[in-house]
């Protein structure tokens, strides 16, 4: 039971890892592979084609990405997102289109749909469960926010748009929802760098106020890592980066699928 269990969470890790970055994608398998922690050493691949293979019983399909601009995207938004965007593709004077040094992250509201095939699992397990950051169907009601990674410099950039249902003191965002929009810019940040990872601390000094319905931009930089540990650190501006509103230093331990289970 165990083993197949085992098994079947790798199975499942790997078809999360799918659709996730090549890099993304390595440093998750790269872990996985070399977890023994729980005193078990994963068995081979063909053992986890086994449990993926098996005929699927739903039609896949396309899950939403919520990183996409939609109608409550206010001007800057827009604006900065298109700033971003263009850096990720470049065009020469050829007119042939290179990669540029960002890269545009989707987001989905479960962890499971970054698979090929997730989008049925996340029926199948927990069917409720939802990503914090992605469980207001409202748009613009809630987090709406869209990640950028640049992997040459290891830094991240998410412009986020703070809705009416994150009001904490009147007019202005929740220190909890700052805290939220920080713990998933960071933590994103550091999956991408480390694979799989837990937040195991997070600081955080509000500087200022951030009002409902701003744009602000949260930067992300790698301090360091040391064995399991990556240390980040991050702040929310303004968008032109004259106000300062947040600044948070964050340690996320690298973890194996066991960790989740409980072994
Ligand atoms: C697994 C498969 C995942 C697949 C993922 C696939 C797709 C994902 C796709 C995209 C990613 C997208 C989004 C990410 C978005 C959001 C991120 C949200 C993140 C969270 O929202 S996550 C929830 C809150 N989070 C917790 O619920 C953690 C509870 N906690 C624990 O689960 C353990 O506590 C743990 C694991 C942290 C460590 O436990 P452990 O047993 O593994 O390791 P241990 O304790 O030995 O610590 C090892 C070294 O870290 C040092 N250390 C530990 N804790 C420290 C602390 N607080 N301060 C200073 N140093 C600390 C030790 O001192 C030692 O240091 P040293 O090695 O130098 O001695």
């Amino acid at each position: 039971m165990l083993r197949q269990g085992l098994l079947m969470a790798r199975g499942l890790c790997q078809l999360m890892s799918n659709k996730l970055s090549d890099s993304l994608h390595r440093n998750i398998m790269k872990h996985l592979n070399g977890n023994t922690r729980s005193g078990y050493a994963w068995t081979s691949l063909q053992n986890i084609r086994a449990v993926t293979m098996s005929p699927w019983p739903f039609t896949p399909s396309q899950p939403r990405d919520y990183s996409l601009p939609n109608a409550s995207w206010s001007s800057e938004m827009q604006r900065l997102y298109e700033h971003y965007n263009n850096m990720c593709e470049m065009e020469t004077e050829g007119g042939k289109k290179i990669k540029g040094a960002w890269r545009r992250l989707p987001s989905y509201n479960r962890s499971l749909k970054y698979a090929t095939g997730g989008q049925c699992l996340s029926k199948l397990l927990q069917g409720k469960a939802r990503i914090f950051t992605r469980n207001i169907e409202e748009q613009g009601a809630g987090f709406e926010y869209v990640v950028f990674i640049n992997k040459q410099e290891k830094t991240c950039v998410c412009v986020f748009q703070a809705g009416h249902l994150l009001e904490g003191p009147p007019g202005h965002v929740h220190g909890g929802a700052i805290a939220t929009i920080i713990d998933s810019v960071t933590g994103t940040h550091a999956t991408y760098l480390s694979g799989p990872v837990m937040t195991a601390n997070l600081t955080i000094n509000y500087r200022s106020p951030i009002p409902l319905g701003s744009v602000v931009l949260v930067h992300s930089s790698l301090d360091k890592t040391e064995g399991r540990k990556t240390f980040l650190s991050c702040q929310v501006t303004n968008t032109d980066g004259s106000k300062m509103h947040t600044e948070a230093t964050g340690l996320f331990v690298s973890i194996g699928v066991g960790h989740l289970l409980g072994l």
